[in-house]
Parts: structure tokens; sequence; C-alpha cells
């Protein structure tokens, strides 16, 4: 199945026209002059949702976020992640605003809906562990750190990426944290927007210039089975995806913009890299963002993608590449699979208490009371075998001389 969608989500009252799931872009002469194209003046894009901003928190939640988490439930890792310039809602939509209760984001709504559902199902038994990652200038920093120090993002504790030789990712120095309930879950996720903003000066506005990502962990099992059942949903709020040529920065402002160009810049290659078909080699390993998204974007995940859109005459040009990036990313198609493991200890376990029943079994059927000492019959057999093999071994050694 294709599991790449792509929704847009529009913030501001759009200048274009939309007809189902299509976004029309009519750009004036005039405006079109040093702006986008001043040859074309219509640009049409297809999506597999268009919501504009009337479109409450809760219908993106139900038409977006909804179905992933379903997948999730059933063993697929699942990702959201929303891209868009500076101001174009991404925040909103994946955390949400903190005014109103209704404003509540995807990351909320998900956590409420991942435990009721899981307190539901009485047939398995789950966990929720929880991270919240955020990469600044190719750096990484674990949001979910609880001591009261923090005050500048350099103080949180930096996360390195691990990798090992069968090229698994770890990530060192990520807390990952158990929630028992929704309330925990929501504390946590408080805990790092707390550092988030904390880590924020007016002149570094860091959140803006960085990639935060919020995973929820599930482990589940049938009670006595031996199967997990383990899957990830990662909810990406990415940096503002604004050109840097064009915001006429310097210094700091500048890098930072050049870090989150180049990431971004990266994040597409990977994803032209996997919508051709032939590719071998996928160039994770460019950017941090890249490598910790490596098993949510073209493995085996069910990704979804929101453009985020501030659509008024000033942004033209933005939201016209944000529509062009969203249709590259609309191409990828991953296959996700279930993931199912063995708990190796659970399995001990079992193979130790069917030895016992068997034991038993065998006693009942012959009359004989098995002891876990070998007899005096199988210890001979045992040493005749060896002396036997042994003299073997030393014939064939002695032959080749
Ligand atoms: N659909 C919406 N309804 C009401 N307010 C919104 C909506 N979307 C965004 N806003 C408001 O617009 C402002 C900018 O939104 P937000 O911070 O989510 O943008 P962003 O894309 O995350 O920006 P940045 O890249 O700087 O992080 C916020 O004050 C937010 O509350």
């Amino acid at each position: 199945p294709c599991l790449v969608t792509i929704h847009i989500n529009l913030f501001v009252s759009p200048v274009v026209s939309e007809t189902g799931a299509s976004l029309e872009f009519v750009v004036p002469k005039d405006l079109a002059d040093g702006f986008v194209n001043n040859k074309r003046e219509c640009y049409k894009f297809r999506f597999n949702s268009v919501f504009d901003q009337a479109t409450k928190q809760e219908d993106i939640f139900e038409n977006i976020a909804k179905p992933v988490a379903d997948s999730v439930l059933a063993g697929y890792n699942g990702t959201i992640f929303a891209y868009g310039q500076t101001g174009s809602g991404k925040t909103f939509t994946i955390t949400g605003g903190p005014e109103r209760y209704d404003d509540r984001g995807i990351i909320p709504r998900s956590l409420s809906y991942l435990f009721e559902r899981l307190s539901q199902d009485s047939r398995m038994v789950s966990t929720i562990h929880i991270s919240y990652l955020e990469i600044y200038n190719e750096t990484g920093y674990d949001l979910l750190d609880s001591r009261d120090e923090t005050s500048r993002l350099e103080d949180l504790p930096k996360v390195k990426i691990v990798e090992d030789p069968d090229q698994n990712i770890t990530l060192k120095n990520l807390s990952v944290q158990q929630a028992a309930n929704e309330e925990e879950a929501l504390n946590l996720l408080f805990l790092g927007d707390t550092n988030r903003v904390i880590a924020e000066t007016p002149v570094n506005q860091a959140s803006t210039r960085s990639h935060c990502i919020f995973t929820v962990h599930v482990c589940r099992r049938e009670p006595g089975s031996v199967t997990l059942r383990r899957s990830k949903l990662h909810l990406v709020d990415l940096a503002g995806s604004d050109r840097a040529s064009k915001t006429g920065l310097d210094g700091q402002l500048l890098t930072e913009a050049k870090y989150i160009n180049l990431s971004l810049h990266f994040l597409e290659q990977v994803i032209i890299a996997l919508s051709e078909r032939n590719r071998s080699h996928i160039p994770y390993r460019n950017s941090m963002l890249t490598l910790v998204l490596k098993d949510s974007l073209g493995g085996n995940c069910m990704t979804t993608m929101i453009a985020n859109m501030a659509v008024d005459k000033g942004n033209i040009d933005e939201s016209i590449s944000t529509c062009r990036f969203a249709q590259r990313v609309a191409l990828i198609k991953n296959e996700a699979t279930l993931n199912e493991e063995l708990d190796p200890a659970l399995l001990i376990a079992r193979l130790k208490s069917e030895v016992v029943s068997l034991k038993e079994e065998l006693a009942i059927v012959t009359g004989v009371q098995r002891s876990d000492q070998l007899t005096a019959e199988e210890i001979h057999k045992y040493v005749t075998t060896n002396i036997n093999l042994c003299f073997f071994i030393f014939f064939a050694k002695f032959k080749n001389y």
C-alpha cells in the first residue's frame, strides 16, 4: 500500500482556490515579477486532503493522526511530520495552542487516544515510553531532562547517534521514560515543552530553528506470550523551511538558517532517493535528522506529511515551494511490516516449563521418574561415543601424515 499521505494545513486565509484535494495558485503578473516566475501564472497541486483555516484541531486528529495511531497500536511504526515556513502553524498543529482546550494538537490527542484504546484492550499487556529530542544546528538535546538548571539549550544533555555493525541506530543520552497513564505522558510533554521554551532567548528562538521529535514507544504482548510487538510513533515539528537567501540574515542567524536549509535539503535528498525504485543507497548519513528518522521515512513505517502554509500574498513563493516538496514526498511508497520479536527471558521460562511437563508425562507413561542426573547407562554411552570420536580424529590425522 502507499503509506505516505500528504495533507495541507492552511493557516492564513488562502489566495488560492481549493477544489477537492487540490490547490491552485494564481499569481498575478505584477506579483509574479521577482517572486516566482513571471512566465507561469497558474500552479496546481493535488494532495490527499486540503484543510483550510476553519478546520478544527479535532478534524485534523481524526483525519490525519488517528489512522496512524491505529497502525501503531497494530504494531507498525508511524510518523507524522509538519513541514512549512516559520509561523505557518507547525507547532500549533503538532502540539497545539496554549489558550483553549480545544486547541490541543496532535501530540496530546494521540496520547489520550492511545491510552484510551490500550485500557479498553484487556487481551494485551501494554507499556508506553516517551522520548523528546530537539535537533539544533546538527546537535541533539534531550528535552526530558528534569534537572532545574536548564537556562540555555547547551545545559540539556547532548544526544549522540551510535550505529551498531548492523547499521541500527541508537540515541545515546536520550532518556526514554515510562508513562503509566495519560497524565504522566502529558507531564512529560509539558516538561519537554518547558525545556524548549526556557532554552530560548529573544535573540535565540531555538524552537523556530530546530527540529523536535516527540516519540511514543508502544510495547504490547498477550499475557503469557513470548512475542513482543514494539512500535513507535514519531511526531515531528520541523524547523521553518524559509529559504536563507531570502531572509537577509547574518551572523548566528545565518549559520542556523544554513543548518536548517542543509538538513531539510538532506531530508529532501533522502526522500528523492526513496522514491526512485532502483536506488540501493539512501543518503541517511548526511544529517542527524535523517539518521534519527531512518526507520520512519522509507523503511518500516506509515509516514504522513503535513504541509503547513501561511498562504497570503507575501508568502506565495514559500507556499509553492512547500507544495513542491510535498509532491516529492508523495512519491515514496513504503512497505510497513509488523514489528514482532521474541522475548528471550520469557522464551527460556516457557521452554523450561515445557521440559518439566514433558518429564511428568514421560514418567506417567514409562513409570520411571526422571531426574536431572544422567543414568549409569547414559554416562557409559556418552564416554564410549567420545572415545570412538577421539580415535577417529587421531586416525584421520595419522592418515594425513
Ligand atoms: N490554525 C490556527 N488557528 C489559530 N491560530 C493559529 C493556527 N495556526 C497557527 N496559529 C498561531 O500562529 C502563530 C504561529 O504558529 P506556530 O508557532 O504554530 O507556527 P510554526 O510554523 O510552528 O512556526 P515556527 O517555525 O516559528 O515554529 C502562533 O501564535 C499560533 O498559535
